[in-house]
């Protein structure tokens, strides 16, 4: 099954967006952790991970992970498979305004994908963030291709612009991810602060194959993605609940 997941995504029957009223989300206090395609409830089967030691590990996890697809081979065939992957998506979804990112630090540039549904598109809308350090927020703004961009915080490339928008669709860029949709970034919370109380917003990872986690601890705050697209697969609790036909 997970072979016909991964490679099938022409043949997948999303539902349509109007019908999804919010998130996918996993309620209440309890601490879930995740081994394999299992999520645990309390009381866990495993020794989990203190918070504490959670919390030193992931900066760690962040550099291999990002070392890990810094150094991917193949590169241009798997932009070239996530690229077409997206625009499927896309195409599924229809968003009305949606939200990217610039691309950092060896990140999949969803902007290949984008520009090119976009131009197909032009009733939609494209919005890119703006981050205050100070207060860890982001905010998105109208670009479109072709505008101009100024370095931002560390070091990413951001809009000029004026006009707020709201994405209806988010691409959400992540360092690490497990299938259903847990997502690892570079640890601002940034992405979980921006979609705490925005329900609405349908969200897509983008991770190279390489950046799967097998096991990593849910935090009260994290928001987890509707889909998460790999040049290998699609994964999150979308991808799970959704039927193939031939
Ligand atoms: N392309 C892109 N743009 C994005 C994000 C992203 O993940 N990718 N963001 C997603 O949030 C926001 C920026 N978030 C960031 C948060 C922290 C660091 C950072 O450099 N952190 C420190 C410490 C990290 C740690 O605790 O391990 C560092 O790496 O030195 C960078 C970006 C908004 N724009
Ligand atoms: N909704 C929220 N309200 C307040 N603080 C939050 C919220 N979400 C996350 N945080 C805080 O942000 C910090 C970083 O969170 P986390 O390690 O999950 O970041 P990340 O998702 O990896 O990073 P990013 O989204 O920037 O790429 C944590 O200390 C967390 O407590």
């Amino acid at each position: 099954a997970d072979c016909a997941i991964a490679s099938g995504v022409s043949t997948l029957k999303p539902s349509p967006p109007k019908q999804r009223a919010k998130r996918r989300k996993i309620s209440g206090n309890n601490r879930f952790i995740l081994i394999g395609r299992q999520l645990t409830v309390n009381p866990p089967l495993y020794d989990p991970l203190s918070p504490e030691t959670d919390q030193q590990l992931r900066p760690n996890l962040r550099r291999e992970l990002i070392a890990k697809r810094q150094a991917l081979p193949d590169l241009e065939r798997r932009d070239a498979e996530l690229t077409e992957r997206l625009l499927q998506v896309l195409d599924a979804l229809e968003p009305e305004t949606l939200g990217a990112y610039c691309a950092t630090r060896g990140e999949f540039d969803p902007m290949p994908a984008v520009t090119q549904w976009l131009a197909a598109h032009p009733e939609c809308t494209l919005a890119l963030p703006r981050v205050k350090e100070a207060t860890k927020e982001m905010t998105f703004f109208a670009w479109a291709p072709g505008e101009p961009l100024r370095p931002g915080p560390y070091g990413i490339a951001e809009p000029t612009g004026e006009a707020v928008l709201n994405p209806t669709t988010l691409l959400v860029p992540c360092v690490g991810f497990a299938d259903v949709g847990l997502r690892l970034g570079y640890g601002g919370g940034y992405y979980d602060r921006y979609l705490a109380g925005r329900e609405e917003v349908y969200t897509v990872g983008l991770s190279y194959a390489c950046c799967e986690l097998h096991q990593l601890d849910m935090q009260p705050h994290d928001q987890l993605m509707d889909l998460v697209l790999t040049e290998d697969g699609l994964y999150g609790l979308d991808a799970l609940s959704l039927t193939l036909v031939d």
